[in-house]
């Protein structure tokens, strides 16, 4: 005989399969196999798929404790409503089936069917009124939950991004921080999902506590009747429960890899290769390969599936035969009224008829309290690594912020990005960062601008005293933050209209216009934003209505509006001008040199050296060192400096000739270090 259509998988069999087969050669060739998250769900596929009934009577109680904490924390009168509505329902239910004993009572005695009727109808009567009673409770508890969920809601997701947005930015790099980080934002409206489906369950649960303490209050009998019913079904369920989540699991890889596929098949920017590099037909074809697995796969699942159906059906049908024979004998043995016979049959059936449902929503409990477990994981370890909000006060007036000996190494990195970095940077200057790719110019940047706390060397934010100094790690971050304005290389490009993205360089401030326009004006962009069919109001990305498509110089111009909005005295900027056009560049540059003639300090990071030669001060970085320092004349100076043979490579490119070392270097800085340096 074969016994293959009898065999259940375990999820043990599942996980297996999912290791090793059904990988289909494309998404071997385009992803090197399963397309798979490196995201939080992933850690709870272990006690998803061993989900046991032991597992969700231990989980219930603390799942129900944190919806009531969670509930009752964000709104009492709402929580206090539900549970209310949830207990009245109980107690309806068990007059329900007291009721329905009496109407049953009354229907079955003796004397004249019009005598017995009349006799019914006061019960008649509890039995409507407890179902108005409970319509109502059901009215009210779906009114509170629906006031309640999206408050939790909030609640949950305002704490979390509130954490996550105050970590330092140094923790933030440790992978170990990034991944609980990043597994919390699964969890965030879990808190909802959790009070909803906890009062469908309680409403399950409580409807069966009601009938199971009527039915032992009838006949002691009764109630392990009803337990041997619901237990087959029960189990049945779980298990259910449990393939249908191994079966979502299993699909889930391949759904993500084929709708990444065809995300890219409309994606605007790959539209040139889709077509000329006919990267589309290699896409269609292994689209087609995967879909043709994975409906081979769902069909399997199915057949599986509707085994297990079997099974649980098989058993809690022998289940329920056995209990009504039990019934039969009792009732034919005379030692239960026939009434109670029937007030059993209907409140056996009344409170098993959910299970299946009590159990799918118990099992999607338990998973949404993995994940909201993992947020409230992510807001304490975000709270631990959290930017401190108190500290020293900056001097009254900063004139200048002065790096000492600072090295600084990213967390999991080989080599040090700045190793024994000096150098100051004044209000009313032009201070250049120049140097090779990877020098380090974009981390000093960050420790000027207190996003790094540099474990070695000290940075001190002087007043105009030189005396009166904190240091980054003793300050009031809050008051570094204030006073600095950013430009990065990569700056964010909101999502959103053109006077949005100016008036976020001071996102604590209420929007002015005004200097919105000026900040335009000065980045050379007003123009252009006001030319747009809804100006100011236009969303600077297209596929939304009045949206339209900046190009890399015009978004780098409204990049540079924003930071000029800010209007803060220390301006980092980070490769302002590398889209801009020849006029465009100058232009941007000419406007950074006045705005440190008036009293700013610009921290200019570039590669193009023309605009370096006026700065007041240029330190050139190599391997995170700085290597050079000086004028541009005096760096011109040395025979061999780097600066030198960098500006003389970009000159040569456009034919300019260099010129010739100067004879006087005295008041060239150099390094001990730097090879052929004058000493
Ligand atoms: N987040 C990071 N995690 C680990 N290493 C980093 C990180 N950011 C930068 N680095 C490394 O630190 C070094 C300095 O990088 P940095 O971005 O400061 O250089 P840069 O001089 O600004 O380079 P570029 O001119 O290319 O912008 C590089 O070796 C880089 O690989």
């Amino acid at each position: 005989m074969r016994r293959t259509g009898r065999r259940r998988d375990t999820p043990q069999d599942a996980r297996s399969a999912l290791a090793k087969g059904t990988i289909s050669n494309a998404e071997r060739e385009l992803y090197g196999g399963r397309l798979r998250y490196d995201q939080s769900y992933v850690r709870h596929v272990g006690p998803l798929t061993r989900l046991s009934f032991r597992h969700m009577a231990a989980a219930l109680p603390r799942m129900v404790a944190l919806v009531l904490r969670t509930g009752w924390q964000t709104d009492r009168r709402a929580m206090a409503g539900v549970v209310a509505a949830q207990l009245g329902q109980g107690v309806t239910a068990a007059w329900g089936l007291v009721a329905v004993n009496s109407v049953l009572t009354d229907l079955f005695a003796e004397g004249p069917t019009a005598d017995r009727l009349r006799e019914a109808l006061p019960s008649l009567a509890v039995l409507a009124a407890t179902a108005v009673v409970a319509a109502l409770l059901m009215a009210w508890s779906t009114a509170m939950s629906g006031r309640l969920e999206p408050q939790v809601e909030r609640a949950v997701s305002a704490r979390y991004y509130t954490a996550v947005t105050r970590v330092e930015l140094e923790a933030t790099e440790r992978p170990e921080v990034q991944r609980v980080l990043e597994a919390g934002r699964f969890g965030t409206d879990s808190a909802r999902s959790m009070l909803m489906l906890s009062v469908g369950v309680g409403n399950v649960l409580i409807s069966m506590v009601a009938a199971a303490v009527v039915l032992a209050s009838l006949h002691w009998m009764l109630l392990p009747m009803l337990l041997v019913i619901a237990l087959p079904k029960g189990w049945g369920a779980v298990s259910s429960a449990r393939r249908e989540y191994v079966s979502k699991l299993h699909w889930i890889d391949h759904r993500r890899a084929i709708a990444s596929l065809l995300g890219f098949l409309t994606r605007p920017h790959a539209q040139g290769e889709i077509r000329v590099h006919a990267a589309g037909t290699k896409l269609l074809s292994s689209y087609e390969e995967m879909s043709h697995q994975t409906e081979a796969e769902q069909r399997r699942l199915a057949h599986a599936q509707a085994s297990t159906d079997l099974v649980a059906g098989a058993f809690a049908g022998i289940a329920s035969l056995a209990c009504y024979g039990v019934l039969w004998w009792l009732l034919a043995d005379g030692s239960l009224p026939l009434a109670v016979g029937g007030t059993a049959v209907l409140a056996i059936r009344a409170s098993t008829a959910r299970l299946t449902s009590l159990v799918q929503q118990v099992n999607r409990l338990y998973e949404e309290l993995l994940f909201l477990t993992d947020t409230e994981d992510a807001i304490a370890l975000a709270s631990e690594n959290a930017i401190p909000t108190t500290g020293t006060p900056l001097p009254a007036r900063v004139h200048q912020v002065r790096v000492d000996n600072v090295s600084y190494t990213y967390p999991g990195a080989d080599s040090p990005a700045l190793q024994n970095v000096s150098l100051r940077v004044r209000r009313g200057e032009v201070t250049a960062l120049v140097g090779a790719n990877g020098s380090g110019k974009t981390t000093l940047t960050k420790v000027l601008s207190g996003l790094l706390l540099p474990p070695d060397g000290n940075v001190w934010w002087q007043g105009a005293e030189g005396s009166d100094q904190v240091d980054l790690r003793d300050a009031n971050r809050a008051e570094i933050f204030a006073m600095v304005g950013l430009l990065a290389q990569d700056f964010p490009r909101w999502e959103m209209t053109a006077a949005a993205n100016v008036a976020i360089g001071a996102g604590d401030r209420v929007r002015d216009m005004g200097r919105v326009k000026s900040a335009a004006l000065s980045a050379g962009v007003l123009k252009l934003i006001e030319s747009l069919r809804h100006g100011w109001d236009s969303i600077v990305y297209k596929g939304y209505e009045r949206g339209v498509q900046l190009s890399g110089g015009q978004w780098q111009k409204l990049g540079t509006a924003r930071s000029l909005y800010r209007g803060a005295p220390f301006l980092l900027v980070d490769e302002p001008t590398s889209a801009l056009d020849p006029h465009a560049e100058i232009a941007a540059f000419e406007g950074l040199w006045s705005l440190a003639e008036e009293g700013h300090a610009v921290v200019l990071v570039t590669h193009r050296l023309a605009a370096t030669a006026n700065a007041d001060r240029i330190y050139v970085l190599d391997q995170g060192r700085v290597a050079e320092e000086g004028t541009h004349g005096q760096l011109m100076a040395l025979p061999d400096g780097i600066y030198r043979g960098m500006f003389t490579a970009q000159a040569a490119q456009y034919g300019a000739n260099t010129p010739a070392v100067p004879s006087q270097t005295e008041h060239v800085t150099t390094p001990k270090s730097v090879k052929g340096a004058p000493q």
